[in-house]
């Protein structure tokens, strides 16, 4: 069941990472760290065709191994098991872009300091769209994720409804990034964000999301029937 009440965890308290709730999640944390260093190997190295058949014989045993134990389809399933976590930690495990135990995530961490939002995040070879450089699909998500964290500044939290992002230059892979972004304005359920992508000191992309409180409440949008 669903649950609308308000959590005390938040990670967007500080730089620090915060630490995974059970050992089951730091164990998680780890393997899905492994699956990154794979990914980033498999799109850099040119193995042998032996050496990669071989691979994929031993990576889908250790996924049949995985795959049969007790399965959870989406972070409201996780959490209405009631033993893994409340939702807002479930989301800090396995969001897309910022999920810490997500191997798809590339990682993003963020933090306000007032009313001021922080972010740092780095993509490897696998985020790869111009050569060098990280997808633009990507770097409009990491601003999505982080404009979604910005306007919590602002006093309440809703789902993107328009976002805009001028790609002013390049973002190169492999590289620091830094996001820095505020809330613009509140007006009812409407918040407006902006936010800016940085790499060595230059802005890469300046983004723009306005964010819609849902008139329904999250037990109606997200609990399936
Ligand atoms: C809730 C916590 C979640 C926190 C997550 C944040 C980080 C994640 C960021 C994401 O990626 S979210 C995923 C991408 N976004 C979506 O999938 C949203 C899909 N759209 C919806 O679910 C609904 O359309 C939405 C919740 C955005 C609005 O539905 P409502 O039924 O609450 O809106 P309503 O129709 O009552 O309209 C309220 C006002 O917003 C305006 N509006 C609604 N949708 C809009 C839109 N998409 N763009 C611009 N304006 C929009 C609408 O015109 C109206 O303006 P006025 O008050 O001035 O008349």
């Amino acid at each position: 069941m669903p649950d609308d009440s308000p959590s005390t965890f938040n990670p967007f308290a500080s730089a620090e990472i915060t630490p995974p709730v059970s050992s089951h999640w730091a164990a998680k944390r780890e393997l899905a760290q492994a699956l990154r260093e794979l990914s980033n190997t498999l799109v850099t190295s040119a193995p042998s065709e032996e050496l990669l058949k071989q691979a994929s014989a031993t990576i889908s045993e250790l996924n049949k191994a995985l795959a049969n134990s007790p399965r959870y389809y989406g972070s409201q399933e996780f959490a209405n098991t009631q033993e893994h976590g409340s939702r807002g930690e479930l989301n800090y495990e396995l969001n897309a872009i910022g999920g810490l135990s997500n191997p798809l995530s590339p990682g993003l961490n963020m933090w306000l300091e007032g009313k001021l939002a922080f972010g740092k995040v780095k993509c490897g070879y696998a985020y790869e769209g111009p050569p060098g450089f990280v997808h633009g699909g990507y770097v409009a998500a990491i601003l999505d994720q982080f404009l979604g964290m910005a306007q919590i500044a602002g006093g309440q939290s809703g789902m993107t409804g328009t976002l805009h992002v001028r790609y002013l230059r390049p973002t190169p892979l492999n590289t620091d990034l830094d996001l820095r972004g505020s809330v613009d304005r509140v007006d009812g359920r409407k918040t407006v964000v902006t936010a800016e992508l940085l790499a060595n000191g230059e802005v890469t992309a300046r983004s723009e999301g306005l964010f819609i409180r849902p008139s329904n409440t999250l037990k109606e949008m997200f609990e399936k029937d």
